[in-house]
């Protein structure tokens, strides 16, 4: 193990430099380390199941770029595709290229749902683009998300938001029109009847109901699947728009998303993360109906200058065509499965109270011992514990989510080296 001295000196210059050009030294909050302490790792590069700091610090990583990497870092046929875009067709030319209807009839062929899909380049845009659909296509302004769940950083969404908003301690952000914040109601994860209130307050108000599937973004939360039945039956009988933000769980937890993993129909799903292997693409998918309403076709508009930009797609390709070709969930669960039953050992050995929800290649170890089901329930962690317990692990060489509020993710490069090097640090992190 090395010395934290030596982490320490070096990362401090990094950060200070940083934060003289970049606000708070990052270009996302949940990277500087705020909730954890201690200056954030600057990383030089990552290959397989591994990243590597600027100092040349080794580091198993269970962070995935926030779960865009499931096939690990620097994956070859990722980089020989992009390699290949580079030499031979260029960046990014602002007008169709057959290969992004390629990437789009991959989406389709994998998910059902997807009868229609539009790339755009992050999940913010994404989800942001999906509410404005459905207001479109429904004529009605509020839309109801739940308390922990995060959507990206839309105007509409950062309320009780999730994620780094929750990290940060903003869940309410600053800066959010009082119109809007009049237009997005707050229900609880996994509670039916809280969403029923809201809808008997709001009799043909409501445009959407936006959900993560598997909640990640409270560290992980699985909803019950008779409570996602519940709300696919309310928003079929109310004519509400069903959003499945899919974004960090789909192709993450099965080929077909969670439409496939629940068997439940949303009528749009967002997708992001995963399929653009690290570059930056995202989209919106769902039923032919609704997204006949997205410009040119519709009135409703959104744009893009990179969007199914040809890097990013090629990038796309390359993994879902391995999605498609050796769908990887029941190695990976498998692997997720042990690891989490080796963990709940340990700490059963340690007898501390703890929490972990797993679902598959995607956990959380709360550190609370109320079972954690909402976001209620997740903020009974106790976040200094946890921060302790991440930089314990971190001067081990174990690279994990800087917060509480976030998962874990395993990629397929994660090896049973890894996995036992990793346990083999929760004992000495624990203790
Ligand atoms: C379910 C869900 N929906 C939308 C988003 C926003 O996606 P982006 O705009 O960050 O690409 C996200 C982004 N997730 C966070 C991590 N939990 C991204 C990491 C970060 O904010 O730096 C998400 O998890």
């Amino acid at each position: 193990p090395r010395t934290v001295e030596a982490l320490t000196e070096r990362k401090a210059t990094y950060f200070l430099r940083a934060k003289k050009v970049i606000p708070g030294g990052v270009n996302s909050p949940v990277r500087a380390f705020k909730s954890v302490g201690g200056d954030p790792l600057f990383i030089k590069k990552g290959n397989g199941s591994k990243i590597w700091d600027e100092d040349g610090n080794e580091f198993i990583d269970f962070v995935c770029s926030w779960g865009a990497l499931l096939y690990g870092h620097s994956h070859p046929r990722v980089q020989s595709a992009l390699k290949s875009v580079i030499e031979h067709i260029g960046t990014s030319f602002g007008a169709p290229t057959l290969r992004e209807v390629e990437f789009a009839e991959l989406i389709q062929i994998l998910v059902p749902a997807a009868e229609m899909v539009r790339l755009v380049s992050s999940g913010t845009e994404a989800t942001m683009t999906a509410i404005r659909i459905a207001r479109g296509y429904t004529g009605k302004d509020k839309i109801i998300k739940f308390e922990g769940c995060y959507h990206g950083h839309g105007d509409s969404f950062l309320i009780k938001a999730g994620s780094g908003a929750t990290t940060m301690g903003t869940p309410d952000s600053l800066g959010i029109p009082k119109g809007f914040l009049q237009e997005t109601l707050c229900a609880e994860f996994n509670n039916i009847k809280s969403v029923e209130t809201l809808l008997n307050a709001n009799k043909n108000q409501i445009a959407a109901i936006i959900i993560e599937p598997v909640a990640g973004n409270m560290g992980v939360v699985p909803a019950h699947t008779d409570f996602l039945k519940e709300l696919r039956k309310l928003c079929t009988l109310n004519n509400i728009v069903l959003i499945f933000d899919e974004v960090m769980t789909g192709f993450r937890l099965s080929k077909g998303g969670s439409s496939e993993l629940y068997s439940i129909t949303p009528d749009l799903i967002t997708f992001g993360k995963i399929i653009g292997g690290g570059l930056p693409v995202a989209a919106y998918c769902g039923k032919k109906e609704i997204m006949s309403y997205v410009s040119p076709e519709g009135g409703v508009y959104q744009a893009g200058t990179l969007s199914g930009n040809p890097l990013a797609v090629a990038a796309g390709i390359e993994i879902l065509t391995m999605i498609k070709e050796d769908p990887p969930y029941n190695q990976l669960n498998n692997q997720a499965i042990f690891f989490t039953n080796e963990l709940k050992y340990t700490l059963k050995k340690i007898g501390m109270p703890y929490q972990i929800n797993q679902v598959g290649s995607m956990l959380s170890l709360f550190f609370t011992d109320v079972p954690v089901t909402n976001y209620a329930n997740a903020k009974t962690s106790d976040t200094k514990k946890f921060a302790v317990y991440f930089n314990k692990m971190l001067e081990q060489g174990i690279y994990l989510p800087p917060s509480q509020f976030e998962a874990m993710f395993l990629s397929t490069q994660i090896s049973d080296a890894d996995i036992s090097q990793t346990i083999e640090a929760f004992t000495h992190a624990l203790n």
